[in-house]
């Protein structure tokens, strides 16, 4: 039976993976006590013995989790923090992206869990960039919202914890104002695109949900396309799979107001193509759970397809 250790299991993601996998038989957890997740050389022995640890860790801490274990462990990683998003040397955790992805990831030492925010915009740019219809030189712009427990501990206390000096109240603020956010890189190389796009986030009082939104000038798209054309290669591209689900044309149409929680609790992702007929624009936008498919869910997605594990629903 394949051994699993989270390193970083007390924390928002290795906690929410380890609620995932608590009811699952096929598969061996190794955990280590709370009060000694910071203990090294525990950490170590753990990193070793296991046949895959899922690493839930500040960049850092990823970081040296990799470099303890060195280059002839045959321990297998997921790594959901930042630090090799981008790396060309990491499998891109990403099953959707590609057909090929779900084999690659199946066959990797080293995986690379998509970011919560960059699930939402890669998601939607990638398949626009592959259908030739996003050029990738569009000056694109990527505005979202997050749940609070996209920024961890530390967030959520500051935002939950009335007694704290550094207690946020605001109902909802933006941060990233000077566009430099973390995420940037991750968006621009895993989309395809060679600007670099612009990108708002915020954050709601509220604990999970995300809304990705990136709003398009069909005129600028290659061949103008119109909204159905828009909708139909992102319908096309998903099809097949039941993770990413394109939300039909004329129920987007019918919307008037989305609820980034929607999908809290699942680990699914919905694409929306919002527009009118005959206009100038789209607005494409991506409602998943920050914890669900943006972190957890998709941690133990990889891990499945590492395994060659088919989930049961
Ligand atoms: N939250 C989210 O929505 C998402 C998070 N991620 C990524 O997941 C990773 C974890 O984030 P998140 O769960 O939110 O963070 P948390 O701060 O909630 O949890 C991190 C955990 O790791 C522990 N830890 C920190 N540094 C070390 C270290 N050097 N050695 C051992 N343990 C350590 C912390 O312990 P202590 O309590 O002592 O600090 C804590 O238990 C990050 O890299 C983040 O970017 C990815 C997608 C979405
Ligand atoms: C709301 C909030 O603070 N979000 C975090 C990003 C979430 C996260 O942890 O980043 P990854 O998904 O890339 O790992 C931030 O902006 O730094």
């Amino acid at each position: 039976m394949a051994k699993i250790f989270i390193d970083g299991e007390h924390g928002t993601t290795g906690l929410q993976i380890r609620s995932r996998l608590a009811e699952r038989t096929d598969i061996e957890i190794i955990s280590i006590p709370e009060e000694e997740r910071r203990n090294t050389a525990l950490r170590e022995e753990f990193l070793r013995e296991a046949d895959i640890a899922i690493l839930c860790l500040p960049d850092d801490g990823a970081k040296e989790a990799v470099s303890m274990l060195g280059v002839s462990s045959t321990t297998r990683i997921i790594d959901t923090s930042t630090a090799h998003r981008v790396d060309p040397d990491w499998v891109y955790g990403f099953a959707e992206s590609d057909p090929e992805r779900p084999e690659q990831i199946a066959s990797a030492r080293f995986v690379s869990n998509p970011g919560c925010y960059s699930t939402g915009a890669i998601g939607i740019l990638k398949p626009l960039v592959d259908a030739a219809l996003l050029p990738a030189d569009y000056p694109v712009s990527i505005n979202a919202v997050s749940g609070y427990t996209g920024g961890g501990k530390q967030l959520i206390a500051q935002m939950e914890d009335e007694s704290r000096p550094d207690y946020l109240g605001a109902p909802h603020f933006l941060y990233g104002l000077t566009l430099a956010h973390k995420h940037v890189p991750e968006m621009k190389i895993r989309s395809g695109l060679q600007r670099t796009p612009l990108f708002s986030p915020s954050v709601g009082r509220f604990a999970q949900g995300m809304a990705v939104q990136v709003p398009l000038h069909l005129a600028d798209l290659d061949g103008s396309p119109s909204l159905r054309s828009v909708h139909e290669a992102l319908a096309e591209h998903y099809r097949g799979q039941n993770i990413v689900a394109v939300v039909d044309l004329d129920e987007s149409m019918a919307i008037q107001r989305l609820d980034p929680t929607s999908l809290n609790g699942k680990d699914t992702m919905n694409i929306y193509v919002f527009g009118s007929e005959g206009g100038e624009h789209v607005n494409v936008v991506a409602v998943l759970d920050n914890l669900g498919k943006g972190a957890s869910g998709a941690a133990v997605q990889n891990m499945d397809l590492m395994l060659g594990i088919t989930p049961v629903d």
